[in-house]
């Protein structure tokens, strides 16, 4: 399969690095953009200025607010909006060609993993999910970065690996799509849980135990849903949970902070909060986990804190007054 062209739909931070990582891999780039005048703006500057300040594009991106057909298309959305944007696209320029999942969330109301969204819009689409540890400034930068791209055909996966990589971005092909979308959509979950505890001083003891739970829980989630618990050990598990559960350069990380400060779910996004994947995505994975029998109870007081049902120090009393129990 010709693997020269990509086209990156979505013109935010992520999208903006992952069409770099793209041009600094050798390929042709097209970064779609809803509005024209974005496109215009990134053009001229050489730079997504509103998305991802200070970073120079290569030649080979393009901007444009139309979707053009290219080999390879890379969805770079919120998790919220990827189903709004399929609605959109003509299907016929996805059918038969690697759509890459790049988003980390759950969808509300259905409880679908990315792939699952575009398994509905477009099954004719050869489904992938790109994830791992990887801030776009990094990525854009060209600081050196590895990431898990699983799809369901080895060979066509690792040639698609192939294509993506650059002297400083590393995909690893996987094929456990479950385990990968799961792994990166809790992530998001458990590190506003780790900026709570830096938020409410808890202590760094407090946030290793924490993501050591987090992991142990994650592996109970991924083995419910029909993923490997061994994808966990991985970039998309290990990798972009520590990452994201350490960093105070994470939006979801900060979020948390600010919650574990004592601040509400309405009045951090009143005050300019920047995409937290986490928020939307603790709910649905509460239920998600109710649905399935899974155990979960970090999940669920993430859930509780955002939705203001609970403080933080009542979550922490409940949690340290849990059964004493088996590690594994
Ligand atoms: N920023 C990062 O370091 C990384 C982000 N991600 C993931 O990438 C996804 C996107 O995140 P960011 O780009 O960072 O967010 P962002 O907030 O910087 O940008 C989101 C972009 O999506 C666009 N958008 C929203 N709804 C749209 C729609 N219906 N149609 C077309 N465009 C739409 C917005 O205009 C905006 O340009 C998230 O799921 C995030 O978890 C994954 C790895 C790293
Ligand atoms: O997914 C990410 C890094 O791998 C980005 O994390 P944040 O969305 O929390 O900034």
């Amino acid at each position: 399969m010709r693997l020269e062209t990509v086209s990156v739909i979505g013109g935010g931070a992520w999208g903006t690095a992952l069409a770099q990582a793209a041009a600094m891999a050798g390929r042709g780039v097209t970064l779609v953009v809803r509005q024209a005048g974005t496109a215009e703006a990134i053009n001229a500057a050489r730079s997504n200025e509103t998305a991802l300040p200070g970073q120079t594009l290569l030649p080979a991106i393009t901007a444009s607010s139309d979707f053009a057909e290219a080999d390879i298309v890379i969805l770079a959305v919120p998790a919220q909006a990827t189903r709004t944007l399929l609605s959109g696209l003509d299907a016929t320029l996805l059918a038969g060609r690697p759509v890459v999942l790049s988003a980390k969330g759950l969808e509300t109301g259905t409880l679908a993993r990315q792939s699952e969204i575009l398994a509905d819009m477009v099954p004719e689409a050869l489904p992938y999910v790109l994830s791992g540890p990887s801030f776009a400034a990094d990525v854009a930068a060209g600081r050196p970065t590895a990431v898990t791209l699983a799809g369901d055909d080895a060979d066509a996966t690792s040639a698609l690996a192939t294509a993506l990589a650059g002297p400083s971005f590393r995909p690893y092909a996987a094929d456990d799509r479950i385990g990968v979308e799961i792994a990166g959509a809790l992530k998001n979950v458990y590190a506003l849980a780790c900026g709570a505890v830096e938020g409410a001083d808890l202590g760094a003891s407090a946030r290793a135990a924490l993501i050591a739970r987090a992991y142990a829980e994650m592996a109970r989630m991924v083995t419910a849903m029909g993923g490997s618990a061994h994808t966990l050990t991985g970039l998309a598990g290990l990798g972009d949970l520590t990452l994201t559960c350490t960093s105070v350069q994470s939006r979801n990380y900060q979020f948390g902070m600010a919650l574990g400060a004592g601040g509400s779910r309405q009045d951090i996004l009143a005050s300019g909060a920047k995409l937290a994947e986490g928020v939307a995505t603790a709910p649905v994975a509460a239920a998600l986990a109710r649905s399935l029998g899974v155990e979960a109870p970090l999940i669920d007081a993430v859930d509780a804190v955002v939705a203001g049902q609970a403080d933080i120090a009542t979550i922490v009393a409940g949690l340290m007054s849990r059964p004493l129990k088996r590690e594994h």
